[in-house]
C-alpha cells in the first residue's frame, strides 16, 4: 500500500462566517500578466531578448495593462530587457510594467536603476512567511521574517523619492497558504503602515498561493479572512496569484474572486513553476462565456498559442481548455446528434444566443471557425454524418435519409479509423451522385400543362451502355420520367416514398439538390436518390436516376 501517512492534512481555517458561498462573480477583475516573470522563470530555456519583446507585445494586443516584465535585479538578460523597453519607447502610457525583487538593498538598487525612466511602476517585494520556510529557509522567528518585509518597504520608499517614475508597492507575502492568517495580516499592516501613505497610489497585497495546499474552498476562505480584518482596506487593491499544484487553479481564483479579490497575477495557457500559474486564458474565457466582458482581447487564440509556443518553447495540450486542438470536437454519435440540431434550434430561433448542447461557448469567437466541431469515426452517428455534409458541403440529407449514409461511412471508419470530410463526399459523390450504372441520364425536356393535365416529359438516358429515347406523361416531372424509363426498361416498377429539395449555394451559379426516396416494388427494398443541377426539375430526375441506380446493385 502507498504510504499516505507520511503527509499531513494542510489545517483549515475555523472561518464559519464565511460569505463567498452566496456571490456570483459579476465583473472581470484586473488582471496582471506575470508569463515574462513567473511564466519565464519556469522555462527550460528562458526566453530570449527578442523573444521577451515579442511576448511583451502579445501581452499589450491582448490588452494587459499590468505586465510583470520580470526580476531585473536577477540577471543582465532581464535588466537589458527592460531597458531596451525603456529606451526603445516600447511602454505606451497606460500600461504600468511590474518589477519583481527581493527585500535585499543590492537587488532594490539594482531594481530602481532599471526601472529610470519608466513613467508608471508597481515595484513588487516578497519574503516568504509560511511556516515551513520560517523553519527550514530562513531559520527566523515571526519578528525577523516581518522585519524583512518592513526593510524591504522602508528601502522602496527611500529611493522612490529619488524617481520620477509613479511608483505603486506591492507586497507578497510568499508563501501566504502555508501562513497563519493571523501572522499574514499582521505582516501586510505593518507594511502598510510603513509605507504610510507614501504616495497617493493604492498598496497592492497579493496573498500568493505560491503552492496550492489544498480545495479553493480554504484559499476563498483565507482571501475573505484577510479581505474583512485588512486595518485599511480602503487603501488596498487585494491581488491574488495562485499557482495550479492539485490542477484547480482556476478554481481557486474564481472563489478567491468570490471572496473579494481584485486583481489576479496569471499566465497564458497556465505556463509558470511546476504545474504552473493559474491560466488567465481560462479564467477569462470563462467569464466571456457567462456574458461577462473579460476586459481582454482574446478574439484569436490561434494567434496566441502560435506565439506563445514559440517564445516559451511549450505545447498547449490537445484538450486544455478553450485553446486545445480537440476541444471543440465532438467524436461521438449523441453529442454530434445533439449539436447538429442545437445549431440548426439556434439559428431558427435567430435571438444572438449562443445554448448549444456541448459548446459552451462558439468556437468562432476564439477565431476558431474553421476547425470541425464534429469529427467523424466508428464512434459517430448520423447527426454527425449529416452535420459534415451540411457545415462543410452544405447538403441538408433528410432525416430519414441520414441512417442510410451514416452507415456507408460507418463501414469505412470501422475499418480505418476517422473519416475526413472529404472522405465523406467523395463517398457521397460515389454512392449517389456519379452513379451511371445501369441507367444514365442524358438530358430531359420537361413541358407542363398550362392549366389542368399532365406533364409530358421527353428523356434521353442509357441503359446498360445503349442510348435510348423516351416520351411519357405523369403528374408531375418524377412521375412522367418514371412511366418515360418504364417504357422502355419494363422491369422498372418503383414508387416515390419522399421528396425534397434545397438550395445548394446562393447566386447566379446556384444550385439544387433533390433528394428521393423511392421503395421497388417487387423487392419493397427502399433507397435514397440523390441529384444536382442548376435546374430544379432536372436535379430531381437526377435524383431519380440516382436511386434507380441503388436499387439495381
Ligand atoms: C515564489 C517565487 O516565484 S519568488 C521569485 C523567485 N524567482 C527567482 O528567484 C528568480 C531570480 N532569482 C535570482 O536570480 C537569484 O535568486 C537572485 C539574483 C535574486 C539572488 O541570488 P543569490 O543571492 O545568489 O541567491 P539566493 O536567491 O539563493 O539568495 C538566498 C538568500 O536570500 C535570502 N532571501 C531569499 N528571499 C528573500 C527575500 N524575498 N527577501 C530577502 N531575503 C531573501 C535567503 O534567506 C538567502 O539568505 P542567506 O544567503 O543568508 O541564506
Ligand atoms: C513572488 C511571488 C508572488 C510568487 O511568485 C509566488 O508566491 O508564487
Ligand atoms: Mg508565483
Amino acid at each position: 500500500m502507498m504510504n499516505f501517512k507520511k503527509y499531513k492534512r494542510v489545517p483549515v481555517l475555523d472561518y464559519p462566517n464565511r460569505e463567498w458561498p452566496d456571490k456570483e462573480i459579476k465583473k472581470a477583475p484586473a488582471w496582471c500578466s506575470v508569463d515574462l516573470r513567473d511564466g519565464n522563470q519556469a522555462l527550460i530555456d528562458p526566453m530570449t531578448v527578442d523573444e521577451k519583446i515579442e511576448m511583451f507585445q502579445l501581452l499589450l494586443k491582448l490588452g494587459f495593462k499590468e505586465i510583470e516584465i520580470g526580476f531585473p535585479a536577477a540577471s543582465q538578460i532581464e535588466y537589458d530587457f527592460l531597458r531596451k523597453l525603456v529606451e526603445e519607447n516600447m511602454i505606451p502610457d497606460d500600461v504600468t510594467v511590474q518589477v519583481l525583487t527581493q527585500c535585499r538593498e543590492h537587488l532594490i538598487d539594482r531594481t530602481f536603476e532599471a526601472i529610470e525612466g519608466i513613467k508608471n511602476v508597481i515595484v513588487h517585494i516578497y519574503n516568504s512567511t509560511s511556516v515551513l520556510q520560517r523553519d527550514v529557509v530562513f531559520h527566523m522567528d515571526k519578528e525577523a521574517i516581518k522585519q524583512i518585509a518592513i526593510d524591504g518597504t522602508n528601502m522602496v520608499k527611500e529611493r522612490m523619492k529619488n524617481c520620477e517614475g509613479n511608483i505603486t508597492l506591492e507586497y507578497s507575502p510568499e508563501s501566504f497558504t502555508g501562513t497563519e492568517m493571523e501572522f499574514a495580516l499582521d505582516i501586510c499592516n505593518a507594511v502598510q503602515k510603513t509605507w504610510d501613505h507614501a504616495n497617493d497610489n493604492k498598496i497592492i497585497f497579493n496573498l500568493p498561493a505560491t503552492v496550492e495546499m489544498t480545495t479553493p474552498n480554504v484559499y476563498a476562505d483565507q482571501i475573505e479572512w484577510m479581505n474583512k480584518h485588512f486595518e485599511d482596506r480602503d487603501n488596498i487593491i487585494l491581488s491574488v496569484h495562485p499557482h495550479n499544484d492539485r490542477g484547480t487553479g482556476v478554481a481557486a481564483t474564481e472563489l478567491a474572486l468570490l471572496a473579494g479579490a481584485d486583481r489576479v497575477e496569471g499566465t497564458l495557457f497556465g505556463n509558470g513553476e511546476r504545474t504552473g500559474n493559474v491560466d488567465i486564458l481560462t479564467l477569462a474565457y470563462n467569464m466571456f462565456s457567462q456574458g461577462i466582458n473579460p476586459g481582454l482581447e482574446l478574439g484569436d487564440i490561434n494567434e496566441i498559442r502560435e506565439v506563445y509556443e514559440r517564445c516559451c518553447k511549450m505545447k498547449v495540450g490537445m484538450r486544455h481548455p478553450y485553446a486545445g486542438k480537440l476541444v471543440f470536437t465532438a467524436f461521438s454519435g449523441s453529442h454530434q446528434d445533439a449539436i447538429n440540431k442545437g445549431i440548426h434550434a439556434m439559428n431558427k430561433r435567430g435571438d444572438g444566443i449562443w445554448e448549444v448542447p456541448y459548446l459552451p461557448i462558439d468556437p468562432s469567437d476564439l477565431g476558431r471557425q474553421y476547425e470541425p466541431i464534429v469529427r467523424i469515426n466508428s464512434q459517430s452517428g448520423k447527426g454527425g454524418v449529416a452535420f459534415v455534409m451540411d457545415a462543410a458541403y452544405g447538403y441538408k440529407l433528410p432525416k430519414e435519409m441520414q441512417r442510410e449514409f451514416a452507415d456507408v461511412i460507418q463501414k469505412i471508419s470501422e475499418k480505418q479509423g476517422e473519416v475526413s470530410p472529404s472522405t465523406i463526399m467523395d463517398k457521397f459523390r460515389e454512392e449517389y451522385l456519379d452513379a451511371e450504372e445501369p441507367f444514365a441520364f442524358i438530358r430531359a425536356k420537361v413541358e407542363e400543362p398550362e392549366e389542368e393535365g399532365e406533364t409530358r416529359v421527353t428523356l434521353r438516358f442509357r441503359y446498360k451502355g445503349e442510348e435510348m429515347l423516351a416520351e411519357a406523361e405523369g403528374n408531375g416531372p418524377i412521375n412522367a420520367a418514371i412511366q418515360a424509363i418504364r417504357g422502355k426498361v419494363p422491369s422498372v416498377d418503383v414508387h416515390v416514398l419522399n421528396y425534397s429539395e434545397h438550395a445548394l449555394s446562393e447566386g447566379s451559379e446556384a444550385k439544387a439538390a433533390a433528394y428521393i426516396q423511392m421503395e421497388d416494388a417487387k423487392s419493397g427494398r427502399i433507397t435514397f436518390g440523390v441529384g444536382v443541377s442548376s435546374n430544379i426539375t432536372r436535379a430531381s430526375i437526377r435524383g431519380m436516376f440516382s436511386a434507380l441506380n441503388r436499387l439495381s446493385r
